[in-house]
């Protein structure tokens, strides 16, 4: 028994391997078009849903609102929603923190719990550690992404009702896996910060499973403090696929969607399917929702994981908070039986999730 639950595991840790450089051979054949110029054959959105409705009113109300976010995610694989209940206090009460972080904490204190203290990338990632597209690091011009970044997930000493003792690690272990500043080190900030930011996490969790399932315990994924500086000479939009100063190289989310928190400054771009870099439209007081590799391995690529990055073109710094929604981490991520068929079997190999998420974290970092 132990010998056999020994195999399955690691050969589910190869296999998650191969499927992170699978993605990494995807990314890489759609970057390699060079220079693209052509027309956009199809009208590409990113639409606005008002998703109100969809928690008081009628079944009709509520299907009306999933037509539309099911389109977005056959399509564009982006929108943004509104109605979604979150006072804008709260909104800018995380991207003040984020801005305090990255500003009011000395680097050498921020350092002392750099990511790579970390089996799980946790703690603060500075600029030059971290390539989000690992084949940035071939580059021969590869100059450091420009974003800093703070990690962290879900830990059970933080949630207010303290936790059912499930939560377990991306690599199945029973730990804290957070790195935080000390409070000496940041007097005041942690403590506020920490529970704001505990809290902030649970809430878009709990509030974007109305689709529980068994498999889906609300508080797994991992949230980031992003801090793109503004550039002394700002890049205009290129029709080349290569930008220098790349804030956030080219990449596809590793889990199931992703709740995004910005502030006003743009920067967030999307690969368009006929490759073109389309800036994501401001909208103001929305999230900006994106499915991610989960979704799009179980419906065999009917939702669309779509590759997006960040180049700050303005003279304004910009600071976001992505939330990466996740499932449970020891689930097996296999594409539905609906999604397949003898015409169209399905293109992505089982994976573990926990295992999944840490080969793409892994592949982000320079080896030293
Ligand atoms: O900062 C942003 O706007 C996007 C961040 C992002 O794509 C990511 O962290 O995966
Ligand atoms: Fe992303």
């Amino acid at each position: 028994m132990a010998a056999a639950a020994v195999m399955s595991y690691s050969s589910t840790q190869t296999e998650a391997r191969q499927a992170s450089q699978a993605s990494q051979v995807y990314l890489n054949s759609r970057l390699a078009n060079g220079v693209l110029n052509k027309s956009t054959k199809a009208p590409f959105t990113v639409p606005e849903i008002n998703i109100a409705a969809s928690f008081l009113s009628s079944l009709e109300d509520r299907k009306r609102i999933a037509v539309q976010i099911r389109e977005a995610c056959t399509t564009s694989g982006f929108f943004h929603i509104t109605g979604h209940g979150v006072p804008e206090e709260t909104r800018q009460a995380i991207l003040a923190l984020a801005k305090r972080y990255f500003k009011d904490v000395p680097r050498s204190k921020r350092e002392a719990i750099h990511v790579r203290n970390s089996k799980y990338l946790r703690g603060y990632e500075p600029a030059d550690y971290t390539y989000v597209n690992p084949g940035d690091w071939e580059a021969e011009d590869a100059a450091p992404e420009t974003k800093e970044g703070f990690n962290w997930g879900y830990e059970a000493g933080l949630d207010p009702t303290g936790g059912d003792g499930q939560y377990r690690e991306l690599d199945g272990e029973d730990v804290n896996g957070n790195l935080w500043p000390s409070e000496e080190d940041v007097p005041g900030i942690t403590r506020r910060s920490r529970s704001t930011m505990a809290r902030y996490l649970v809430w878009l969790g709990i509030c974007s499973v109305s689709l529980r399932c068994p498999w889906i315990y609300p508080k797994s994924g991992i949230a980031r403090l992003l801090y793109y500086p503004a550039p002394s000479n700002p890049q205009p939009l290129d029709p080349k696929q290569k930008d220098k100063q790349i804030g956030l190289g080219a990449h596809s989310d590793y889990e199931c969607f992703t709740i995004l928190l910005c502030s006003t400054a743009p920067g967030l771009e999307i690969l368009s399917p006929d490759d073109q870099w389309i800036p994501a439209p401001a909208v103001k007081g929305s999230f900006i929702i994106n499915v991610a590799d989960f979704l799009m391995r179980w419906t065999n690529g009917v939702y669309k994981s779509t590759v997006h990055r960040v180049v700050n073109r303005t003279r304004d710094e910009r600071y976001s908070v992505p939330f990466f929604f996740s499932i449970n981490y020891d689930q097996m991520v296999e594409t539905l039986p609906s999604c397949v068929s003898a015409e169209n079997p399905s293109k992505y190999p089982p994976i573990k999730a926990g295992e999944y998420v840490l080969e793409r974290l892994r592949a982000t970092a320079k080896d030293e």
